[in-house]
């Protein structure tokens, strides 16, 4: 097994493994091209998103700048918009429904390490799948961390930290993210 394949399979690795390392650079060139096109360049970025994502559906709209670890572990639906600055470690699968919104300054962390500071030390890596359902608004400045999935329908405050599973239809905030109510009460 390549560490590439543990890295996907939610196995331990070494993160500085050289097939990795070569991944990510290839990334960062394309991702350096796509956060230095103008505005009215469209289409040119629609080529290049078409390039980095896994999957990448109809009229995806990214504001720049884009940080992305690996790309082709990214999966979006169509009609996405995702504001300025996200940020989104790859490193296992990242699935985003249709008709989600994004808003600025949003984490995305798949990435674990050792709490243990002598198996962190070796720089061992361990990763957990994100997974936004349809039709779901995230606010402003949130992190979400390993293994979640939020629900179709979902509302997800500014600055929270999403540490837990969202169930459809709830809006949720805060930090740790909590439910706050049902979409329709
Ligand atoms: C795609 C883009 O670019 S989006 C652009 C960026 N915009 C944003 O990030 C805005 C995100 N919106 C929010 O966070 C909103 O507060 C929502 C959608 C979560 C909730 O809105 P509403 O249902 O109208 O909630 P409302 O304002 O009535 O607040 C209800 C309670 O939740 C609290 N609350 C609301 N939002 C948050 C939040 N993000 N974090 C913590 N508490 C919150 C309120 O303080 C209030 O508590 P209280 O009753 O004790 O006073």
């Amino acid at each position: 097994m390549t560490a590439h394949d543990k890295m996907i399979a939610g196995e331990k690795y070494w993160i500085n493994d050289p097939d990795l390392v070569e991944m990510r650079y290839k990334t960062r060139d394309l991702v350096d091209k796509i956060n230095a096109l103008g505005p009215r360049e469209v289409k040119a970025r629609e080529e290049l998103l078409n390039e980095l994502f896994g999957q990448c559906g109809e009229d995806i709209h990214i504001e720049k700048p884009v940080r992305i670890d690996y790309g082709h572990n990214i999966h979006l639906g169509s009609h996405i918009f995702i504001n300025f600055n996200w940020t989104v470690l790859d490193c296992c699968k990242v699935t985003i429904g249709n008709n989600v919104f994004i808003g600025p300054n949003t984490s995305f962390y798949t990435a674990h390490h050792p709490i243990d500071p002598e198996q962190r030390a070796q720089h061992i890596g361990f990763a957990e799948p994100i997974t936004i359902g349809n039709d779901v608004w995230i606010g402003g400045d949130v992190t979400i961390l390993p293994g979640v999935v939020i629900g179709d329908r979902c509302v997800i405050g500014a600055g929270s930290v999403v540490t837990r599973s969202i169930e459809p239809d709830t809006v949720a905030v805060g930090n740790p993210c909590r439910p706050q109510r049902r979409i329709h009460d």
